[in-house]
């Protein structure tokens, strides 16, 4: 569904070149979900908007469903952390989750159902004519979920994006993503930086060493598919993911630049 071959990316512009991403290969199968983790500063945000087509590769290449990706495909939808300004302010509920359905050309029924259905499965049902900035932080990211799924991505994309909300509201909006992605069958690359979120959602974890990126190991994440807070994150394979994928990403901070220069002790 998603391929990525020989990315590199260097950022030009005033002073000097900033290589963000130093050679980047993997494949993502329809309907995975996959998280990406790194240092900060490692070019998550930047593969990410690689991959959206929102930013062009110096070399190498995405492909979505075979076609090469460089202009925002109509098949991706992007969640990024900031949703207080994703959302139009000026919009209810329902005509911001309407808005990118309108642009796609679907006649007004269809658009019903799907702002209904999705502001339901988000658990906004009854604050579908709420303005954005009369919800909290978590119900304004819903709303961002709800758009996004609503458009029936055929790959969606997610950068940090509960990264400004509080705990609690963290773990409800990850199982959310993971019951929305078993349902609808979408393909999600999910960016984190937090280890144990990337564990509990993904089916893989890619982890990128520091800047510029390569790719440090593409870890399996074998933990089912039914997932829940307390028992999943108590097991001892999550427990042995977390020590890996923490041990890795503290290499390369180090500097490590593949899993041997890592020397993992676990
Ligand atoms: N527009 C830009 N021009 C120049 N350099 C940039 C630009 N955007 C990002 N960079 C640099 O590219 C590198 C990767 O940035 P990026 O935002 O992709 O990292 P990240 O892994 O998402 O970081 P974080 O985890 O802190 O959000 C950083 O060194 C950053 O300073």
């Amino acid at each position: 569904m998603l391929g990525v071959h020989g990315l590199n990316k260097v950022y030009t512009g005033r002073g000097e070149p900033v290589e963000a991403i130093a050679d980047l290969s993997f494949e993502i199968s329809a309907g995975e979900l996959v998280c990406v983790v790194g240092p900060s500063g490692a070019g998550k945000t930047t593969l990410l908007r690689c991959l959206a087509g929102l930013l062009p590769a110096t070399a190498g290449d995405v492909r979505l469903a075979g076609q090469a990706v460089s202009d925002p495909p109509t098949g991706m939808a992007v969640v990024f952390q900031e949703y207080g300004r994703s959302l139009f302010p000026w919009l209810t509920v329902a005509q911001n989750v309407e808005l990118p359905l309108r642009e796609k050309g679907l006649p007004k029924a269809r658009r019903k159902e799907l702002v209904r259905e999705t502001l339901e499965a988000v658990g906004l049902g009854d604050a579908t004519a709420s303005y954005p900035w009369q919800l909290s932080g978590g119900m304004q990211q819903r709303v961002a979920i709800a758009r996004a799924a609503a458009y029936e991505p055929q790959v969606l994309l997610m950068d940090e994006p509960f990264a400004a909300v509080d705990a609690q509201t963290r773990f409800d909006l990850e199982d959310l993503v993971r019951s929305l992605w078993s349902r609808l069958g979408v393909t999600v690359v999910f960016v984190t930086h937090d280890i144990d979120e990337a564990i509990y959602l993904g089916e893989r974890v890619l982890v990128l060493s520091g800047r510029p990126t390569v790719l440090l190991e593409d870890v399996r994440v074998g933990l089912g598919d039914d997932r829940s807070q307390l028992e999943t994150r108590a097991t001892p394979e999550f427990t042995r993911l977390r020590t890996h994928v923490y041990e890795l990403v503290q290499a390369a901070k180090r500097g490590a630049r593949s899993v041997t220069d890592a020397h993992l002790t676990h």
